[in-house]
């Protein structure tokens, strides 16, 4: 075992100081726990704090805690600070700001391991070290949501609070407001993920993205409202950075589960009611892809409970889905102590640039440019688990895309609320081209899929939405998964991930969003394309607007619009998912109809807001 504060790829600010961290991230019941239990028991030498969730779940018994290892316990329960005002997509772990910092002040520990809920994202555990808090900030501004329940800091403060996806999609009104100087904060490396991760691929960021405001001039806005998590720390300390070093992102994934759960269509509180805060809407799939592509190691437990090759199916999937992230199969979450300890491997920069879509479109865009052969067969494919990205300079035809291709799944938008398109029929007026083809055959035949949504909720599902009525019911969701899966799997190959953005005919100004996971596709609206957005207005870094200036075709009236999007899964029909995805592309004549806001939206409603072409 390595000594604790190794110098690491973190920067130079004398690491050997700081409180190295663990994060434990994982489904419920994966096996995080039973990690905990042998880091608190081995032979490291290392005295190790660890922040749990729920003290009884560990069931340890102090005396069992190895001498080397001898620490502490906490007890805290995961709490958010939403961030008001410009950035009111921040989410923190309050909770870890506050005993994290205590901990590493402290200076009676080597280490710290925390166990984070199956609910949680480590994405906010690291957001919540790098965030800088602004010293003059007044601590009387955050809202404060302890597992969903409220509880308001500031009395002065009625701002409501918002977890989850309900602030996601408070993210999405806000970005469609947003202004472009704010749109192009650079940001953390998260951020560059999103909007510049790609040397070659630079979306103008969307709301997303401006969750990321920290690190340049632009933050203080932002920032300030997280001031009441400030409270906890101590005066001069602006980062829990100042104390404490996210060492290693460890996510335990049960094999037993994986591929279920990877096509489940449950929402978290489906599951798990009793955890789940009230207005999460986050679903299974995603936060395990999320968990999954955030990882720097990854523990494939439980690998007694399926076979030899179903194993390798997973490892494939994951190597995919995250090939930075070093993946062990283990049993009761046995594993060298050092693979999970100390190992330095956390690095934001490295972290942002880890999916396994992203590097697929980083890939495709260097060979497209240098015009080099792609790379050898790699392991992953060699079980059928396969990438390859989709572009095109040409707008998506909205209704089209819908009933081809986006019905293959459970769609949801996220934006605000309007009319939903009822009369297909229009359809065929308006296309010259594509809409020959007959839309019979297009229409998913899992007709019982889809789900019933709480009134007035922003996002909506369509795809498979026609039985909604008939769906209230787990075996049904079970029969409607089955149905929408196999006939995915018939016409486009089991897609498990697929990622990126797009461009419709009827919204010319905005990126718009694509993120599948397993059954799932949401669709988001995200800010403007760059070619919407003034020179002034760019981010004044020299890298990033040749970046920007890289994704500009040579017709100026596209500029950077395009399609982009990558496809991860097994045994892919990539012909076939190439040619629907073609024919959903508009023809002139629609083009044209677009133009005139005579092209029917099925997709995000109507014509664009103010701004529009
Ligand atoms: N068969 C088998 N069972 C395992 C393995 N690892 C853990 N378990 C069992 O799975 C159950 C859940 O393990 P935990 O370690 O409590 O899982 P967890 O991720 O901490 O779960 P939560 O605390 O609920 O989030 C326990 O009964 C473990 O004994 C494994 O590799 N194989």
């Amino acid at each position: 075992m390595p000594s604790a504060n190794p110098a690491n790829s973190n920067g130079e600010r004398g690491e050997r100081s700081l409180m190295p961290v663990t994060l434990l991230s994982g489904f419920l019941g994966s096996g995080k726990t039973t990690l905990l239990r042998r880091i608190l028991q081995g032979n490291h030498g290392l005295k190790v704090s660890v922040i749990v969730n729920d003290m009884a779940e560990l069931n340890i018994d102090a005396a069992l805690i190895s001498k080397g290892a001898a620490g502490q316990l906490v007890r805290r329960a995961e709490s958010l600070v939403q961030m008001q005002n410009g950035c009111i997509c921040c989410t923190l772990r309050e909770d870890l700001l506050e005993e994290v910092s205590k901990l590493a002040r402290d200076g009676r520990f080597d280490y710290c391991v925390i166990e984070s809920t199956g609910i949680s994202e480590p994405m906010q555990v690291a957001e919540t070290f790098a965030f800088q808090i602004p010293e003059a900030a007044s601590a009387e501004t955050a809202n404060v949501d302890k597992q969903g329940k409220s509880v308001v800091l500031d009395s002065g403060s009625a701002g409501k609070v918002k977890g989850g996806k309900e602030a996601r999609q408070q993210e999405q009104k806000v970005g469609k407001k947003a202004k472009a100087e704010e749109l192009s904060l650079e940001v953390d490396p998260k951020k560059k993920a999103r909007t510049s991760g790609s040397a070659a691929s630079t979306p103008a960021p969307g709301p997303e993205d401006s969750k990321q405001g920290q690190g340049n001039g632009n933050e203080a806005a932002g920032q300030a409202e997280g001031a009441g998590a400030l409270a906890c720390l101590p005066s001069g300390m602006t980062t829990l950075m100042d104390v404490a070093r996210l060492d290693t992102c460890v996510t335990v994934v049960d094999a037993s589960r994986f591929f279920d759960d990877l096509t489940s269509i449950e929402e978290l509180a489906d599951r798990h009611p009793d955890e789940v805060p009230e207005g999460d809407m986050r679903n299974i799939a995603q936060l395990l892809v999320e968990q999954v592509e955030f990882a720097d190691v990854i523990l494939l437990n439980k690998a007694d409970t399926v076979s030899k090759a179903q194993l390798k199916d997973i490892r494939s999937l994951l190597h995919r889905l995250n090939p930075i992230a070093s993946v062990h199969e283990t049993v009761h979450s046995q594993i060298p102590l050092s693979e999970v300890l100390n190992t330095g491997r956390f690095d934001m920069e490295k972290a942002g640039q880890a999916p396994g879509w992203l590097q697929a479109i980083n890939t495709a865009n260097a060979a497209e440019r240098t015009g080099q052969q792609a790379a050898a067969k790699s392991e992953s494919e060699e079980y059928g688990v396969t990438s390859f990205v989709y572009t095109a300079r040409r707008p998506f035809h909205p209704g089209r895309l819908y009933r081809k291709f986006m019905r293959r799944f459970f769609l949801t938008q996220v934006m605000p609320g309007e009319e939903e398109a009822e009369d297909d029929s229009k359809e065929g007026e308006e296309s010259e081209e594509g809409s020959s083809e007959s839309t019979d055959s297009m229409e998913p035949d899992a007709e019982n899929g889809g789900r019933g949504r709480e009134e007035g909720e922003e996002e909506r599902s369509t795809g498979a939405e026609r039985a909604e009525a008939h769906c209230d019911r787990p075996s049904d969701y079970q029969e409607a998964r089955r149905a929408v899966l196999a006939e995915a799997k018939k016409e486009l190959g089991s897609v498990m991930r697929s990622k990126g953005f797009f461009w419709l005919a009827t919204q010319p100004n905005s990126v718009l969003g694509w993120s599948s996971a397993g059954a799932l596709l949401q669709v988001t609206m995200e800010g403007p394309w760059f070619a919407c957005v003034p020179k002034e207005e760019w981010p004044e870094d020299e890298d990033i607007q040749a970046r920007i200036k890289a994704d500009f075709c040579s017709d100026p009236e596209i500029g950077d619009r395009r399609q982009e999007l990558v496809f991860i899964g097994q045994n892919l029909k990539e012909q076939a998912i190439r040619k629907l995805l073609d024919t959903c592309q508009a023809t002139n004549a629609e083009i044209a109809a677009a133009v005139k806001g005579q092209l029917r939206d099925e997709l995000f409603g109507g014509s664009e807001e103010e701004g529009s072409d």
